[in-house]
Protein backbone atom coordinates (compact mmCIF):
# COMPACT_ATOMS: atom_id res chain seq x y z
CA UNK A 1 0.00 0.00 0.00
CA UNK A 2 1.34 3.40 -0.45
CA UNK A 3 2.03 5.83 2.19
CA UNK A 4 -0.66 8.24 1.05
CA UNK A 5 -2.99 5.57 1.77
CA UNK A 6 -1.61 4.36 4.89
CA UNK A 7 -1.62 7.66 6.59
CA UNK A 8 -5.61 8.18 5.28
CA UNK A 9 -5.99 4.29 6.57
CA UNK A 10 -4.27 3.67 9.42
CA UNK A 11 -5.78 1.43 11.16
CA UNK A 12 -5.98 -2.70 9.40
CA UNK A 13 -7.07 -5.92 10.57
CA UNK A 14 -6.29 -9.43 8.77
CA UNK A 15 -8.74 -12.30 7.61
CA UNK A 16 -7.45 -15.57 7.28
CA UNK A 17 -9.36 -17.15 4.73
CA UNK A 18 -9.88 -21.16 3.18
CA UNK A 19 -8.82 -21.25 -0.34
CA UNK A 20 -9.67 -23.80 -2.31
CA UNK A 21 -6.64 -25.08 -4.56
CA UNK A 22 -6.22 -28.08 -7.29
CA UNK A 23 -7.58 -31.87 -6.50
CA UNK A 24 -9.16 -30.97 -3.00
CA UNK A 25 -6.57 -29.28 -1.47
CA UNK A 26 -7.39 -26.40 0.48
CA UNK A 27 -5.08 -23.48 1.89
CA UNK A 28 -4.82 -20.63 4.00
CA UNK A 29 -4.98 -17.28 2.62
CA UNK A 30 -5.01 -13.59 4.22
CA UNK A 31 -7.03 -10.60 3.26
CA UNK A 32 -6.06 -7.19 4.93
CA UNK A 33 -8.80 -4.07 5.78
CA UNK A 34 -7.56 -0.91 6.39
CA UNK A 35 -9.70 1.69 7.92
CA UNK A 36 -9.25 5.42 8.79
CA UNK A 37 -10.76 5.18 12.38
CA UNK A 38 -9.41 2.72 15.32
CA UNK A 39 -12.90 2.85 16.58
CA UNK A 40 -14.21 1.30 13.39
CA UNK A 41 -11.66 -0.78 12.94
CA UNK A 42 -11.80 -2.40 16.64
CA UNK A 43 -15.96 -2.70 15.53
CA UNK A 44 -15.27 -4.76 12.38
CA UNK A 45 -13.09 -7.11 14.50
CA UNK A 46 -15.24 -7.14 17.34
CA UNK A 47 -18.55 -8.31 15.32
CA UNK A 48 -16.36 -10.81 13.02
CA UNK A 49 -15.00 -12.61 16.41
CA UNK A 50 -18.56 -13.04 17.57
CA UNK A 51 -20.16 -14.02 14.30
CA UNK A 52 -17.22 -16.68 14.32
CA UNK A 53 -17.99 -17.60 18.10
CA UNK A 54 -21.42 -18.17 17.11
CA UNK A 55 -20.64 -21.05 14.81
CA UNK A 56 -21.14 -23.71 17.33
CA UNK A 57 -20.33 -26.19 14.62
CA UNK A 58 -16.46 -25.51 15.06
CA UNK A 59 -14.45 -26.58 17.64
CA UNK A 60 -13.04 -24.51 20.29
CA UNK A 61 -11.23 -27.50 22.56
CA UNK A 62 -9.12 -30.54 21.14
CA UNK A 63 -7.86 -33.31 22.28
CA UNK A 64 -5.10 -34.66 19.93
CA UNK A 65 -3.07 -37.66 19.89
CA UNK A 66 0.36 -37.99 17.48
CA UNK A 67 1.99 -41.50 16.15
CA UNK A 68 5.67 -39.95 16.20
CA UNK A 69 6.49 -43.36 14.34
CA UNK A 70 3.98 -43.61 11.75
CA UNK A 71 4.36 -43.35 8.03
CA UNK A 72 7.84 -41.62 7.24
CA UNK A 73 8.17 -40.88 11.19
CA UNK A 74 7.17 -36.60 10.25
CA UNK A 75 3.74 -37.09 12.57
CA UNK A 76 5.08 -34.40 15.60
CA UNK A 77 6.80 -32.35 12.42
CA UNK A 78 3.18 -32.19 10.52
CA UNK A 79 1.52 -31.68 13.69
CA UNK A 80 4.16 -28.79 15.38
CA UNK A 81 4.65 -26.94 11.68
CA UNK A 82 2.26 -27.51 9.63
CA UNK A 83 -1.01 -27.89 11.87
CA UNK A 84 -0.34 -26.22 15.29
CA UNK A 85 0.24 -22.78 14.01
CA UNK A 86 -3.42 -23.23 11.96
CA UNK A 87 -5.27 -24.36 14.81
CA UNK A 88 -3.84 -21.21 17.04
CA UNK A 89 -4.99 -18.65 14.44
CA UNK A 90 -7.89 -19.40 14.30
CA UNK A 91 -8.45 -19.74 18.93
CA UNK A 92 -8.00 -23.54 19.34
CA UNK A 93 -7.07 -24.95 22.43
CA UNK A 94 -5.10 -28.37 22.23
CA UNK A 95 -4.23 -30.73 24.56
CA UNK A 96 -1.62 -33.11 22.54
CA UNK A 97 -0.29 -36.47 23.47
CA UNK A 98 2.42 -37.93 22.02
CA UNK A 99 1.78 -41.76 22.22
CA UNK A 100 4.34 -44.23 23.52
CA UNK A 101 3.08 -47.16 22.31
CA UNK A 102 0.77 -49.00 20.27
CA UNK A 103 -2.91 -48.68 21.29
CA UNK A 104 -2.00 -45.83 23.80
CA UNK A 105 -3.99 -43.85 22.24
CA UNK A 106 -7.10 -46.30 22.35
CA UNK A 107 -6.35 -47.36 25.55
CA UNK A 108 -6.21 -43.54 26.65
CA UNK A 109 -9.54 -42.74 25.25
CA UNK A 110 -11.54 -45.62 26.37
CA UNK A 111 -10.75 -45.52 30.18
CA UNK A 112 -8.42 -41.93 31.26
CA UNK A 113 -9.75 -39.34 28.59
CA UNK A 114 -12.06 -36.52 30.03
CA UNK A 115 -13.60 -36.64 27.06
CA UNK A 116 -16.82 -33.72 28.34
CA UNK A 117 -13.62 -31.12 27.98
CA UNK A 118 -13.59 -31.65 23.91
CA UNK A 119 -15.57 -30.96 21.09
CA UNK A 120 -13.47 -33.33 19.15
CA UNK A 121 -10.33 -35.80 18.73
CA UNK A 122 -7.86 -35.83 16.10
CA UNK A 123 -5.55 -38.01 15.35
CA UNK A 124 -2.04 -37.95 13.77
CA UNK A 125 -0.75 -41.01 11.66
CA UNK A 126 -1.93 -43.58 9.32
CA UNK A 127 -4.58 -45.52 9.17
CA UNK A 128 -4.00 -48.07 12.05
CA UNK A 129 -4.06 -44.88 14.30
CA UNK A 130 -7.17 -43.93 13.19
CA UNK A 131 -8.38 -47.53 14.05
CA UNK A 132 -7.09 -46.98 17.53
CA UNK A 133 -9.50 -43.57 18.17
CA UNK A 134 -12.00 -45.17 15.97
CA UNK A 135 -11.89 -48.46 18.71
CA UNK A 136 -11.31 -46.19 21.76
CA UNK A 137 -14.17 -43.56 20.84
CA UNK A 138 -16.44 -46.40 20.35
CA UNK A 139 -15.86 -48.35 23.44
CA UNK A 140 -15.75 -45.59 25.75
CA UNK A 141 -19.21 -44.69 24.40
CA UNK A 142 -20.51 -48.13 24.66
CA UNK A 143 -19.48 -48.42 28.09
CA UNK A 144 -21.17 -45.01 29.31
CA UNK A 145 -24.35 -45.94 27.53
CA UNK A 146 -24.39 -49.38 29.40
CA UNK A 147 -24.13 -51.10 26.04
CA UNK A 148 -22.80 -54.90 25.73
CA UNK A 149 -20.49 -54.92 22.78
CA UNK A 150 -20.36 -58.88 23.00
CA UNK A 151 -23.75 -58.84 21.18
CA UNK A 152 -23.87 -58.90 17.74
CA UNK A 153 -27.73 -57.84 17.73
CA UNK A 154 -26.88 -54.85 20.14
CA UNK A 155 -28.03 -51.03 18.34
CA UNK A 156 -24.41 -49.24 18.86
CA UNK A 157 -25.08 -45.79 20.54
CA UNK A 158 -23.20 -42.99 18.03
CA UNK A 159 -20.39 -41.39 19.69
CA UNK A 160 -21.47 -37.29 19.77
CA UNK A 161 -17.22 -36.61 19.03
CA UNK A 162 -15.57 -35.85 16.02
CA UNK A 163 -12.42 -37.09 14.93
CA UNK A 164 -10.03 -35.37 12.69
CA UNK A 165 -7.26 -36.89 10.92
CA UNK A 166 -3.94 -35.11 10.05
CA UNK A 167 -2.55 -37.53 7.72
CA UNK A 168 1.00 -38.78 8.35
CA UNK A 169 0.76 -42.42 7.95
CA UNK A 170 2.04 -44.77 4.99
CA UNK A 171 -1.02 -44.99 3.38
CA UNK A 172 -3.68 -42.84 4.75
CA UNK A 173 -6.76 -44.45 2.73
CA UNK A 174 -9.69 -43.11 5.29
CA UNK A 175 -8.09 -39.56 4.88
CA UNK A 176 -8.17 -39.50 1.05
CA UNK A 177 -11.86 -40.88 1.02
CA UNK A 178 -13.31 -38.54 3.11
CA UNK A 179 -11.38 -35.47 1.96
CA UNK A 180 -9.96 -36.47 -1.47
CA UNK A 181 -6.30 -35.93 -0.56
CA UNK A 182 -4.01 -36.91 2.19
CA UNK A 183 -2.74 -33.21 2.82
CA UNK A 184 -2.12 -32.56 6.37
CA UNK A 185 -2.87 -28.81 5.64
CA UNK A 186 -6.04 -29.45 4.11
CA UNK A 187 -7.41 -31.88 6.81
CA UNK A 188 -6.39 -29.31 9.76
CA UNK A 189 -8.55 -26.30 7.63
CA UNK A 190 -11.74 -29.19 7.50
CA UNK A 191 -11.53 -29.44 11.42
CA UNK A 192 -10.83 -25.63 11.97
CA UNK A 193 -14.19 -24.83 9.99
CA UNK A 194 -16.05 -27.76 11.76
CA UNK A 195 -17.17 -30.10 9.11
CA UNK A 196 -18.90 -33.33 9.80
CA UNK A 197 -18.89 -36.60 7.60
CA UNK A 198 -21.14 -38.79 9.31
CA UNK A 199 -19.38 -42.41 9.19
CA UNK A 200 -20.67 -46.31 8.81
CA UNK A 201 -18.80 -48.75 11.07
CA UNK A 202 -18.62 -52.49 10.86
CA UNK A 203 -18.62 -54.44 14.20
CA UNK A 204 -17.50 -58.30 13.90
CA UNK A 205 -17.92 -61.14 16.21
CA UNK A 206 -16.89 -64.46 16.68
CA UNK A 207 -19.10 -66.64 18.51
CA UNK A 208 -20.82 -63.60 20.29
CA UNK A 209 -17.67 -62.28 21.09
CA UNK A 210 -16.53 -59.32 19.77
CA UNK A 211 -13.54 -58.60 17.64
CA UNK A 212 -12.74 -55.67 15.84
CA UNK A 213 -14.56 -52.84 14.13
CA UNK A 214 -13.67 -51.71 10.55
CA UNK A 215 -14.04 -48.97 8.58
CA UNK A 216 -12.82 -49.72 5.25
CA UNK A 217 -11.80 -53.23 4.37
CA UNK A 218 -12.73 -56.51 5.47
CA UNK A 219 -11.09 -59.05 3.36
CA UNK A 220 -10.75 -62.74 3.42
CA UNK A 221 -8.77 -65.01 0.73
CA UNK A 222 -6.54 -63.23 -1.78
CA UNK A 223 -6.12 -59.95 0.61
CA UNK A 224 -6.15 -61.93 3.70
CA UNK A 225 -3.19 -63.54 2.65
CA UNK A 226 -1.74 -60.78 1.13
CA UNK A 227 -1.73 -58.86 4.62
CA UNK A 228 -0.45 -62.10 6.28
CA UNK A 229 2.29 -63.22 4.39
CA UNK A 230 3.35 -58.80 4.49
CA UNK A 231 3.60 -58.85 8.09
CA UNK A 232 5.86 -61.60 8.19
CA UNK A 233 8.20 -59.54 5.71
CA UNK A 234 7.86 -55.82 7.38
CA UNK A 235 11.85 -55.86 7.30
CA UNK A 236 10.94 -55.12 3.42
CA UNK A 237 9.51 -51.88 3.86
CA UNK A 238 6.67 -50.71 1.90
CA UNK A 239 7.95 -53.33 -1.09
CA UNK A 240 5.95 -55.92 1.07
CA UNK A 241 2.90 -55.46 -0.19
CA UNK A 242 3.98 -55.66 -3.75
CA UNK A 243 5.42 -58.78 -3.31
CA UNK A 244 3.31 -60.41 -1.13
CA UNK A 245 0.34 -59.55 -3.97
CA UNK A 246 2.48 -60.78 -6.56
CA UNK A 247 3.35 -63.95 -4.45
CA UNK A 248 0.13 -64.80 -3.27
CA UNK A 249 -1.63 -64.01 -7.36
CA UNK A 250 0.43 -66.76 -8.34
CA UNK A 251 -0.28 -68.95 -4.98
CA UNK A 252 -3.76 -69.29 -6.24
CA UNK A 253 -5.85 -70.26 -3.05
CA UNK A 254 -9.73 -70.40 -3.25
CA UNK A 255 -11.42 -71.31 0.26
CA UNK A 256 -14.40 -72.95 0.52
CA UNK A 257 -17.76 -71.71 2.66
CA UNK A 258 -21.16 -69.81 2.59
CA UNK A 259 -21.56 -66.40 2.87
CA UNK A 260 -25.02 -65.40 4.54
CA UNK A 261 -26.20 -61.68 4.19
CA UNK A 262 -29.36 -59.36 4.99
CA UNK A 263 -29.51 -57.70 1.46
CA UNK A 264 -30.29 -53.35 1.78
CA UNK A 265 -33.52 -52.38 -0.26
CA UNK A 266 -32.89 -50.82 -3.88
CA UNK A 267 -33.98 -47.17 -2.12
CA UNK A 268 -29.71 -47.01 -1.29
CA UNK A 269 -28.80 -47.46 -4.58
CA UNK A 270 -26.48 -51.03 -6.15
CA UNK A 271 -22.82 -51.44 -6.11
CA UNK A 272 -23.19 -50.72 -9.83
CA UNK A 273 -24.59 -47.46 -10.08
CA UNK A 274 -22.18 -45.04 -11.97
CA UNK A 275 -23.13 -42.34 -8.54
CA UNK A 276 -20.03 -41.56 -6.19
CA UNK A 277 -20.34 -40.65 -3.18
CA UNK A 278 -19.39 -37.17 -2.76
CA UNK A 279 -19.81 -34.23 -0.55
CA UNK A 280 -23.40 -33.40 -0.11
CA UNK A 281 -24.95 -36.87 0.02
CA UNK A 282 -27.54 -37.05 2.15
CA UNK A 283 -29.24 -40.29 3.49
CA UNK A 284 -32.85 -39.43 3.04
CA UNK A 285 -34.25 -42.43 4.98
CA UNK A 286 -33.35 -43.64 8.37
CA UNK A 287 -31.96 -46.80 8.91
CA UNK A 288 -35.67 -47.82 11.00
CA UNK A 289 -37.87 -46.82 8.34
CA UNK A 290 -36.52 -49.12 5.66
CA UNK A 291 -35.90 -52.38 8.16
CA UNK A 292 -39.19 -52.99 7.30
CA UNK A 293 -38.57 -53.21 3.76
CA UNK A 294 -35.68 -56.09 3.97
CA UNK A 295 -36.29 -58.66 2.39
CA UNK A 296 -34.97 -62.42 3.83
CA UNK A 297 -31.19 -63.12 4.33
CA UNK A 298 -29.21 -64.82 0.64
CA UNK A 299 -27.28 -67.48 0.93
CA UNK A 300 -23.97 -68.29 -1.47
CA UNK A 301 -22.07 -70.96 -1.07
CA UNK A 302 -19.03 -72.03 -3.17
CA UNK A 303 -15.10 -72.11 -3.94
CA UNK A 304 -13.58 -67.99 -3.61
CA UNK A 305 -10.58 -66.60 -4.06
CA UNK A 306 -12.24 -63.52 -2.32
CA UNK A 307 -14.53 -62.14 0.18
CA UNK A 308 -14.79 -58.32 -0.10
CA UNK A 309 -16.73 -56.37 2.44
CA UNK A 310 -15.83 -52.03 1.06
CA UNK A 311 -17.87 -50.35 3.72
CA UNK A 312 -16.67 -46.95 1.83
CA UNK A 313 -15.15 -47.18 -2.14
CA UNK A 314 -11.62 -47.74 -0.34
CA UNK A 315 -10.16 -45.37 -2.88
CA UNK A 316 -6.04 -44.29 -2.46
CA UNK A 317 -3.72 -43.02 -4.85
CA UNK A 318 -2.76 -46.42 -5.59
CA UNK A 319 -6.22 -47.13 -6.73
CA UNK A 320 -8.39 -43.81 -7.44
CA UNK A 321 -11.55 -45.95 -7.95
CA UNK A 322 -11.01 -48.47 -5.45
CA UNK A 323 -12.67 -51.83 -4.53
CA UNK A 324 -16.48 -50.61 -4.67
CA UNK A 325 -16.28 -47.40 -6.14
CA UNK A 326 -19.96 -46.57 -5.59
CA UNK A 327 -19.70 -47.51 -2.14
CA UNK A 328 -21.41 -44.59 0.73
CA UNK A 329 -19.78 -43.62 3.44
CA UNK A 330 -22.37 -43.03 5.40
CA UNK A 331 -25.50 -45.17 4.55
CA UNK A 332 -25.78 -47.93 7.06
CA UNK A 333 -24.53 -50.78 4.23
CA UNK A 334 -21.57 -52.32 3.16
CA UNK A 335 -20.72 -53.51 -0.14
CA UNK A 336 -20.14 -57.44 -0.24
CA UNK A 337 -18.01 -58.73 -2.91
CA UNK A 338 -17.59 -62.42 -3.59
CA UNK A 339 -14.85 -63.73 -6.25
CA UNK A 340 -15.61 -67.20 -7.15
CA UNK A 341 -12.55 -70.00 -7.91
CA UNK A 342 -11.75 -68.61 -11.15
CA UNK A 343 -8.71 -69.14 -14.00
CA UNK A 344 -5.13 -67.04 -12.57
CA UNK A 345 -5.78 -65.06 -15.99
CA UNK A 346 -9.28 -64.18 -15.03
CA UNK A 347 -8.63 -62.89 -11.73
CA UNK A 348 -5.72 -61.03 -12.99
CA UNK A 349 -8.15 -59.45 -15.88
CA UNK A 350 -10.81 -58.67 -12.30
CA UNK A 351 -7.68 -57.10 -10.49
CA UNK A 352 -6.67 -55.27 -13.71
CA UNK A 353 -9.74 -53.39 -13.61
CA UNK A 354 -9.68 -51.83 -10.74
CA UNK A 355 -7.27 -48.99 -12.47
CA UNK A 356 -8.97 -48.90 -15.69
CA UNK A 357 -12.70 -47.58 -16.72
CA UNK A 358 -13.95 -50.94 -16.87
CA UNK A 359 -16.57 -52.15 -14.79
CA UNK A 360 -15.04 -54.85 -12.21
CA UNK A 361 -17.85 -56.24 -11.18
CA UNK A 362 -19.32 -57.25 -15.05
CA UNK A 363 -17.30 -60.59 -14.88
CA UNK A 364 -19.03 -64.34 -14.62
CA UNK A 365 -17.29 -65.11 -11.44
CA UNK A 366 -17.95 -61.90 -9.62
CA UNK A 367 -20.98 -60.79 -7.89
CA UNK A 368 -21.75 -58.33 -5.57
CA UNK A 369 -24.24 -57.12 -3.12
CA UNK A 370 -25.00 -54.28 -0.99
CA UNK A 371 -25.86 -55.70 2.42
CA UNK A 372 -26.54 -54.65 5.99
CA UNK A 373 -25.19 -57.89 7.52
CA UNK A 374 -23.04 -60.99 6.93
CA UNK A 375 -22.16 -63.69 8.02
CA UNK A 376 -19.50 -66.74 6.43
CA UNK A 377 -18.75 -70.10 7.65
CA UNK A 378 -15.99 -71.99 5.80
CA UNK A 379 -16.89 -75.50 4.63
CA UNK A 380 -14.82 -77.39 6.93
CA UNK A 381 -14.56 -77.53 10.29
CA UNK A 382 -17.60 -75.89 10.73
CA UNK A 383 -17.26 -76.18 14.57
CA UNK A 384 -16.62 -73.21 15.94
CA UNK A 385 -13.87 -74.16 18.68
CA UNK A 386 -11.72 -75.62 15.56
CA UNK A 387 -12.21 -72.06 13.70
CA UNK A 388 -9.50 -70.33 16.08
CA UNK A 389 -6.90 -69.90 14.22
CA UNK A 390 -5.05 -67.76 17.45
CA UNK A 391 -0.90 -68.36 16.83
CA UNK A 392 -0.90 -70.60 19.56
CA UNK A 393 -2.93 -73.36 17.49
CA UNK A 394 -2.40 -72.07 14.03
CA UNK A 395 0.82 -73.90 13.15
CA UNK A 396 -0.30 -77.41 14.60
CA UNK A 397 -3.70 -76.44 12.92
CA UNK A 398 -2.61 -75.82 9.22
CA UNK A 399 -0.57 -78.46 9.82
CA UNK A 400 -3.58 -80.70 10.40
CA UNK A 401 -4.99 -79.40 7.58
CA UNK A 402 -2.42 -79.45 4.99
CA UNK A 403 -2.32 -83.58 5.57
CA UNK A 404 -5.91 -83.48 4.79
CA UNK A 405 -6.31 -83.78 1.05
CA UNK A 406 -9.20 -81.89 0.97
CA UNK A 407 -8.08 -79.65 3.62
CA UNK A 408 -5.27 -78.31 1.54
CA UNK A 409 -4.99 -74.29 2.23
CA UNK A 410 -9.01 -74.71 4.08
CA UNK A 411 -8.38 -71.41 5.77
CA UNK A 412 -7.83 -68.05 5.05
CA UNK A 413 -7.02 -64.90 7.42
CA UNK A 414 -9.59 -62.13 7.65
CA UNK A 415 -8.07 -58.85 6.62
CA UNK A 416 -9.50 -55.74 9.03
CA UNK A 417 -8.34 -52.71 8.14
CA UNK A 418 -4.88 -53.93 7.87
CA UNK A 419 -4.93 -55.86 10.83
CA UNK A 420 -5.33 -59.87 10.85
CA UNK A 421 -8.68 -61.30 12.61
CA UNK A 422 -7.69 -64.34 14.87
CA UNK A 423 -11.25 -66.54 12.91
CA UNK A 424 -12.42 -67.62 9.81
CA UNK A 425 -15.83 -67.92 10.88
CA UNK A 426 -16.92 -64.18 11.66
CA UNK A 427 -20.59 -62.53 11.70
CA UNK A 428 -21.02 -58.51 10.48
CA UNK A 429 -23.26 -55.88 11.26
CA UNK A 430 -23.14 -52.00 10.09
CA UNK A 431 -23.71 -49.35 12.41
CA UNK A 432 -24.89 -46.45 10.25
CA UNK A 433 -23.08 -43.44 10.92
CA UNK A 434 -21.88 -44.11 14.28
CA UNK A 435 -19.05 -42.46 14.10
CA UNK A 436 -18.25 -38.48 12.67
CA UNK A 437 -15.24 -37.13 11.02
CA UNK A 438 -14.15 -33.13 10.44
CA UNK A 439 -14.66 -34.03 7.07
CA UNK A 440 -17.58 -33.01 3.87
CA UNK A 441 -16.54 -36.40 1.58
CA UNK A 442 -14.82 -35.60 -1.31
CA UNK A 443 -15.86 -32.32 -2.91
CA UNK A 444 -17.15 -32.10 -6.58
CA UNK A 445 -14.48 -30.36 -8.97
CA UNK A 446 -17.00 -27.44 -9.76
CA UNK A 447 -16.47 -25.19 -13.46
CA UNK A 448 -16.65 -22.56 -11.74
CA UNK A 449 -14.82 -22.56 -8.73
CA UNK A 450 -14.73 -19.13 -7.50
CA UNK A 451 -18.91 -18.92 -8.08
CA UNK A 452 -19.46 -22.69 -6.61
CA UNK A 453 -16.96 -22.00 -3.39
CA UNK A 454 -17.54 -18.43 -1.51
CA UNK A 455 -13.97 -18.43 1.05
CA UNK A 456 -14.30 -19.16 4.02
CA UNK A 457 -13.12 -16.94 6.94
CA UNK A 458 -11.00 -18.69 9.91
N1 LIG B 1 4.31 -44.66 19.94
C1 LIG B 1 4.05 -45.73 19.20
N2 LIG B 1 4.97 -46.72 19.08
C2 LIG B 1 4.73 -47.79 18.30
N3 LIG B 1 3.58 -48.00 17.62
C3 LIG B 1 2.63 -47.05 17.71
C4 LIG B 1 2.82 -45.88 18.50
N4 LIG B 1 1.71 -45.10 18.39
C5 LIG B 1 0.86 -45.78 17.58
N5 LIG B 1 1.40 -46.94 17.17
C6 LIG B 1 0.84 -47.95 16.25
O1 LIG B 1 1.47 -47.80 14.98
C7 LIG B 1 0.62 -48.39 14.00
C8 LIG B 1 0.82 -47.74 12.65
O2 LIG B 1 0.59 -46.38 12.75
P1 LIG B 1 -0.07 -45.46 11.65
O3 LIG B 1 -1.35 -45.99 11.18
O4 LIG B 1 -0.09 -44.09 12.26
O5 LIG B 1 1.02 -45.43 10.48
P2 LIG B 1 1.23 -46.35 9.20
O6 LIG B 1 0.99 -47.77 9.51
O7 LIG B 1 2.55 -45.97 8.68
O8 LIG B 1 0.16 -45.79 8.20
P3 LIG B 1 -1.10 -46.51 7.50
O9 LIG B 1 -1.86 -47.17 8.62
O10 LIG B 1 -1.85 -45.40 6.86
O11 LIG B 1 -0.51 -47.46 6.51
C9 LIG B 1 -0.78 -48.22 14.53
O12 LIG B 1 -1.46 -49.45 14.42
C10 LIG B 1 -0.62 -47.80 15.98
O13 LIG B 1 -1.33 -48.67 16.82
Amino acid sequence: MSQKLTEAYPYAFTVSYVERARQHRWRCSDVTFHCSEWALCQQWVQTIREQLTALTSRPKHLLVYINPYGGKQQGKCIYEQKVAPLFACASISTDVIVTEHANHARDHLKTEAELKKYDGVVCVGGDGMFSEIVHGLVSRTQRDNGVDQNSPEEKLVPCTLRIGIIPAGSTDCICYATVGINDPVTSALHVIVGDSQPMDVCSVHHNNTFLRYSVSLLGYGFYGDVLADSERKRWMGPARYDFSGFKKFLTHHHYEGAVSFLPATDTLGTPRDKTRCRAGYVILYAYNLLCKYEVGWGVVRGKFLAINAASMSCACPRSPKGLSPAAHLADGTTDLILVRKCSRFNFLRHLLRHTSKDDQFDMTFVEVHRVRRFRFTPRHCQNDSELDLRENGKQLFSQICRDHPACSSAYSSWNCDGEILPHAAIEVGVHCQLIKLFARGIEEQPLFEDLANPPCAL
